[in-house]
């Protein structure tokens, strides 16, 4: 199969998890089902065989620890190693089995045993010098996603389907140059417009594939390190260049869940999936602990006006849960053969005509005013500053929001009063909490409260919603709950609270119960298909 110019392109993301456990799906079924209708790029993470916390990029990462470190000696290095080159030698074995594809393992062998003996040797060298770059950082990083990408190709080379991995760890440089000073005041200057300036590289690169692309989730290497300037996740944002880079038609992240619900239906199992979300809504969500998308992709799809679909590799017939864009994508108005062949609901969405509006909306005809989902960020500490009054209250507001930032502190949810300025922070951070906490003091009297959690209740418009924070806040009282720090009207489309940690699952249940009621007739499969609103 090669690419046709009359098909329009999807580009599909798998994760770590699904790329190590569920190939087999991903090669034998889903892609070549895209493939009779679209020309398909595929984007892929590092391989991981259980868990993120114990997948490739995990062990790459304790590899440059051990490399940095003056403890540790070669042969921990080596065995680390040894651990990554053996679980994809394995797995392309386990994945290449057919006679007729020898071939195809034994080239993709070599492949893997060269990456991974560049890799020990470039570590050993990284041990002897005893320090490592950003930028070294990120290349040994990018080893994950092409020996995975390695694999990909591998197996759909071997089920027929022409297939070629194409590499984006140097696309920063080709697209801005090396000079890394230009590189960071380009970047600091504007994020967004300097991630869209690698589409045209990104483009070139894949422009040049004949068969599938199977693209590197790595494009680093970034100013200040990709990990650094992204953080773990990156694959989801390079998805979004590549998409954009495409023009795709949609973007789709494949995971192993079936879109975004209205709790994490890990913890709540009454959750239900939500056919639509809005672009902010999704990023609200991701943002206060909801992490089924990194946050930078939602903006990159929104600005190109590409919808975002969230699909399970286990349930592949789901029609997943879709992220509109504000505004309608150039590429759905072509004569381009429809998505709904493979989802009737984004079907139903483009033929009845409700593929946004003026005044912003999608959907079908259904009216809503209830929130669309409640989520839980953990690891939270509430930063209490009562103020020793040498200072007006906005220039008190400004030192305090000084001494966060020289620690390098987000500020999760602030409130004020005129002496007293409440904070939630992430804990996570716990020695600069401390060093912040020991610098406030010159400003008043601190108090820090660990092993706490901050609860929002997501939803389009919620500041419109009359009587919506007194039935949270009812709900909570009845569950005697207490609640450490409120914010409303920071955002237009969340309420959020603190709450102590050991409350957070009741503060979610309680919500999702009694203030999200979603009414039954709007189920369809388990699914809750939303909107336009009422404004
Ligand atoms: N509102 C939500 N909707 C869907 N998943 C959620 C939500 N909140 C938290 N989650 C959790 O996010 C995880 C994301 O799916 P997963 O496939 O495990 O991610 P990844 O591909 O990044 O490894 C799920 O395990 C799910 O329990
Ligand atoms: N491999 C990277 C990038 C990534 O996006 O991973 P995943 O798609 O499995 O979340 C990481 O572990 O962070």
């Amino acid at each position: 199969m090669t690419k046709s110019q009359s098909k329009p392109w999807i580009v599909q993301k798998y994760g770590g998890t699904s790329v190590g456990k569920l190939l087999d799906t991903i090669t034998g079924s889903i892609l070549p089902e895209h493939l009779q209708d679209y020309n398909v790029a595929v984007v892929c993470s590092a391989r991981s065989g259980t868990s993120k916390s114990k997948g490739t990029t995990s062990l790459l990462l304790d590899a440059i620890k051990l490399a940095t470190s003056s403890k540790a000696d070669t042969s921990e290095l080596d065995h680390v190693i040894d651990v990554i080159k053996g679980e994809h030698l394995q797995a392309a074995a386990n994945e290449i089995t057919s006679e007729d594809s020898a071939d195809i393992l034994s080239n993709l062998q070599l492949l893997i045993q060269k990456d991974c003996e560049q890799l020990r040797t470039f570590l050993k060298a990284t041990w002897t010098l005893g320090e490592i770059s950003d930028r070294t950082q990120d290349r040994v990083l990018a080893v994950g996603e092409t020996l995975s990408c390695r694999i990909v190709t591998g197996s759909l080379r071997s089920k027929g389907i022409s297939a070629e991995t194409v590499v984006l760890d140097d696309i920063v440089q080709a697209a801005y140059g090396r000079d890394q000073r230009d590189l960071t005041r380009a970047y600091r200057s504007n994020p967004s417009e300097f991630l869209q300036g690698l589409s045209d590289t990104i483009w070139k690169r894949m422009a040049s594939c004949t068969g599938v692309p199977v693209i590197t989730g790595f494009f680093g290497t970034m100013p200040g390190s990709l990990l650094h300037s992204v953080g773990r996740g990156y694959s989801d944002l390079c998805a979004a260049l590549c998409a954009v880079a495409l023009n795709a038609e949609e973007l789709q992240i494949w995971k192993e869940v079936d879109g975004i619900f209205t709790a994490d239906p890990r913890k709540i199992k009454t959750a239900r999936l939500l056919a639509t979300v809005t672009s902010e809504e999704a990023a609200e969500l991701t943002y206060y602990g909801s992490e089924v998308i990194h946050p930078l992709t939602i903006e990159q799809i929104d600005t190109a006006a590409i919808p975002l679909r969230l699909k399970n590799v286990k349930n592949p017939s789901g029609n997943g849960t879709i992220i509109y864009p504000s505004k309608p994508s150039p590429a759905s108005s072509g004569d381009s053969p429809s998505l709904g062949a493979l989802t009737s609901t984004y079907t139903s969405a483009l033929s009845k005509k409700t593929f946004m509006t003026a005044n912003g909306y999608y959907g079908e005809t259904q009216y809503r005013r209830k929130p669309t989902a409640v989520t839980v960020k953990e690891d939270i500490t509430v930063l209490n500053v009562k103020s020793n009054g040498t200072s007006r209250p906005h220039m008190f507001l400004a030192r305090v929001g000084e001494v966060l930032e020289r620690h390098d502190i987000n500020i999760d949810l602030i409130s004020s009063s005129q002496q007293m300025l409440s904070l939630a922070v992430c804990s996570t951070k716990g020695d600069r909490i401390h060093d912040v906490t020991a610098e406030l003091c010159e400003f008043g009297v601190v108090t820090a409260v660990k092993n706490m959690a901050i609860v929002s209740v997501v939803g389009h418009k919620m500041r419109n919603m009359t009587g919506i924070a007194g039935e949270i806040f009812h709900a909570l009282a009845s569950a005697k709950i207490n609640i450490y720090l409120i914010s409303q009207g920071a955002s237009e489309i969340s309420v959020s609270f603190v709450v102590e940690a050991r409350d957070a699952l009741l503060a979610t249940e309680v919500v999702h119960t009694n203030v999200m009621r979603i009414p039954l007739h709007c189920e369809q499969e388990n699914t809750f298909i939303r909107g336009p609103w009422l404004y």
